[in-house]
C-alpha cells in the first residue's frame, strides 16, 4: 500500500512570519490525520523557524530546489548538507518552473535527484508536458524522456525513496486541472515506463502525485483513481484552511 503524500509547494510566497502564521492556524486543522503524508514546500527563509515550529509534528518540510554540489563558490545557491542540517526531509526537483524559467537541464535534475537520494532527502521529482505537446499527442513520450534521464541507473532500492509529481504545464496556475481520468491515464503510464526501467513490483512502490490547480474540490476525485498517491499544490497550499480540507480530503 502506497501512503496518500500531499505536498504544498508555496513558491515565492509567504515571509517567514506570514508562513509561521500559516503553520499556526494548520496544525490544529490536521492533527488528527494520520493517513497522509503531510509536506509543505516553502521558500528558504522561513525553513529555520518552520522546522522549529514542526519539530514534534507529523508535518514534514521541503525546501523547492537545491544545488547538487556539497559546498563552493556557487554565489546564492543551497546544498544538500544544508538542508539536512535543519532538519529538512523533502526537496523538489526539476519544477516546470525550474525547467522553463532558470533553463534547468534533465542532466542537471538528474545530478539534483541522485545528490538528494546520496544525502537521505525525499525527492519530489516534477515532469509533465506542455500544451503544445498534449494537443500533438505526446504527453507520455514527454514524460518518459524526463523520468528515464532522471532515474537511470538509480539503484533500485532507492526508488521507493522517490515521489514522482506529475504536473501538466498547461494545468499549473490556470484553474484547468487534467480530468481525475486523464490524469489517472497519464499516471498509470507513468508508472509503466518505471516498470520497463526497472519492473512492475519496483514501479508499484513509486509514490506519484498529482499537480495542477489542485483544489479543496476537485481533491477527492482525484485521489480515488487507483495510480494518484496524492497531489503537489500551488495556490489552493496557501491558505491554511484550503490546504487542510486539500489533506482532509477523506472527510
Ligand atoms: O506548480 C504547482 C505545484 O508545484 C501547481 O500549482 P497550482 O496548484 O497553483 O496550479
Amino acid at each position: 500500500m502506497r501512503k496518500p503524500v500531499i505536498a504544498a509547494n508555496w513558491k515565492m510566497y509567504k515571509t517567514t512570519n506570514e508562513a509561521k502564521n500559516f503553520v499556526k492556524q494548520f496544525k490544529p486543522l490536521v492533527e488528527k490525520n494520520t493517513e497522509v503524508e503531510i509536506v509543505l514546500c516553502v521558500p528558504y527563509t522561513s525553513l529555520e523557524s518552520l522546522s522549529e515550529e514542526l519539530k514534534n509534528e507529523q508535518i514534514g518540510l521541503g525546501a523547492q530546489n537545491m544545488y547538487p554540489i556539497n559546498q563552493g563558490a556557487f554565489t546564492g545557491e543551497i546544498s544538500a548538507e544544508m538542508l539536512l542540517n535543519l532538519g529538512i526531509k523533502y526537496v523538489i526537483i526539476g519544477h516546470s518552473e525550474r525547467r522553463q524559467i532558470f533553463n534547468e537541464t534533465d542532466e542537471f535534475i538528474k545530478q539534483k535527484l541522485e545528490k538528494a537520494l546520496v544525502v537521505g532527502l525525499t525527492p519530489i521529482l516534477c515532469i509533465g508536458e506542455t500544451l503544445e505537446e498534449r494537443e500533438s499527442g505526446a504527453t507520455l513520450t514527454k514524460c518518459k524522456t524526463q523520468i528515464e534521464s532522471a532515474i537511470q541507473g538509480v539503484p533500485k532500492e532507492n526508488l521507493p525513496k522517490i515521489i514522482i509529481a506529475y504536473e501538466p504545464i498547461w494545468a499549473i496556475g490556470t484553474g484547468k486541472t487534467a480530468s481525475p481520468e486523464d490524469a489517472e491515464e497519464t499516471i498509470k503510464g507513468i508508472r509503466s515506463i518505471i516498470a520497463e526501467i526497472f519492473d512492475i513490483e519496483a514501479a508499484q512502490k513509486v509514490r506519484i502525485q498529482y499537480g495542477g490547480s489542485v483544489n479543496p474540490e476537485n481533491i477527492k476525485d482525484l485521489m480515488s483513481k487507483d495510480n494518484i498517491d496524492g497531489a503537489l499544490v500551488g495556490g489552493a497550499s496557501l491558505e491554511a484552511t484550503s490546504f487542510a480540507q486539500i489533506v482532509n480530503y477523506k472527510g
